[in-house]
């Protein structure tokens, strides 16, 4: 371990984000109602232009009037390229009630992105006497903002959450795709006259892993759009959860029960876990520092693998 630790992330559950355009209040109560850990109010790509300023009055009567429960509410604003993120915020952090817990930043490029929404926040909390203190979630969905993922990671003590935004990433890259997420039929390798399809996200995700656990912010898969492929989403999801993230956006509420079901971690997997624990124990005190649990090493590093599992059961479970 280096001499400077790796802060832990955030202690909440974040499994899903469930989203809905904030210009559709007709679902809002049923966003509250599902199972989703984060709830967020788009005001951004969900919302046409028209709709914009009705959109964001409807966001902020919903903070106050819905009851959210014990979830994280946050609220996408549009990107910092539109003429519209200024007011998103003004309005959000003068009008909306204190039950508002996350702003979430699109599109941002470098960390200069987030400064800027951090001063207008700032000067705004302290103006109006907001009492909780707002944190930021941010989207990597673009080639500056995956070339620029470490300074962003580490541009905020509010940030707290990092998604990839595959939709807006495909086509910032140039990529030949118009799916969102998942499997593409042209990303494969050819060996004896068979295909092997590949991963074109993983590179991505496994920066923003790496950025996030480097500055203690929760790394999140964003959107699957296929929302009548179901076995897509939970290979996607899996192989995010695989790489160390800790949960994946819904666009549908179909979407959510999958998330969770991946992100939560199996009794199984718990179970086998506290055992390495315990074989482990049993290690050190016959003064080993390595032992063998069902025919494989396990030594001290395998600790902190048992407990990463261990501490995320826990946390889910605590609610
Ligand atoms: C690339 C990105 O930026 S992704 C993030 C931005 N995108 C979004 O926020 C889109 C979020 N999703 C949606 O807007 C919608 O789910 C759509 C447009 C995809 C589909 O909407 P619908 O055609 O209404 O879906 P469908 O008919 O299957 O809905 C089934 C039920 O779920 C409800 N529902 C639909 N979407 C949502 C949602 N996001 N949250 C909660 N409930 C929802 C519907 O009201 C309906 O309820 P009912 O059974 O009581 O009538
Ligand atoms: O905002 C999300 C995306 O995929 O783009
Ligand atoms: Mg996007």
């Amino acid at each position: 371990m280096s001499f400077r630790l790796q802060p832990p992330p955030v202690a909440r559950p974040n499994r899903c984000q469930l989203f809905g355009p904030g210009s559709r209040p007709a679902i809002f109560e049923k966003m509250a109602a599902s199972a989703a850990d984060v709830i967020n109010l788009d005001l951004e790509d969900s919302v046409a232009p028209d709709d914009k300023a009705e959109a964001r009055k409807n966001v902020i009567a919903a903070i106050g009037d819905v009851d959210w429960g014990k979830k994280t509410l946050s609220v996408r604003i549009n990107g910092l390229d539109s003429p519209y993120w200024y007011r998103d915020v003004v309005d959000l952090m003068e009008q909306a009630s204190e039950r508002l817990d996350q702003i979430m930043i699109p599109k941002v490029g470098c960390a200069a992105d987030i400064y800027a929404v951090d001063a207008l926040v700032s000067s705004i909390e302290a103006a109006t006497g907001r009492k909780k203190r707002i944190a930021f979630e941010v989207i990597i969905e673009s080639a500056a903002g995956i070339s620029h993922v470490e300074e962003i990671a580490a541009a905020s003590p509010r940030l707290q959450a990092m998604s990839l935004g595959a939709a807006d990433f495909a086509a910032s890259m140039g990529m030949q795709t118009t799916g969102i997420g998942g499997t593409q039929d042209n990303y494969y390798m050819h060996r004896a006259g068979q295909n092997y399809w590949s991963d074109p996200w993983h590179w991505a995700q496994a920066a923003i892993v790496a950025a996030c656990r480097t500055h203690g912010v929760l790394p999140v898969d964003g959107p699957f759009g296929d929302f009548s492929d179901d076995e897509g989403f939970l290979a996607q999801a899996r192989r995010s959860a695989t790489l160390g993230m800790v949960g994946k956006w819904a666009i549908h509420p179909k979407q959510v029960a999958l998330s969770n079901s991946v992100f939560t971690p199996s009794e199984a997997a718990v179970t086998e876990a506290r055992e390495i624990l315990a074989a482990m124990e049993e290690a050190k005190a016959s003064g080993q520092g390595a032992t063998v649990y069902k025919g494989r090493l396990v030594d001290i590093a395998s600790i902190k693998q048992a407990e990463v599992i261990v501490k995320q059961a826990e946390m889910i479970a605590a609610g």
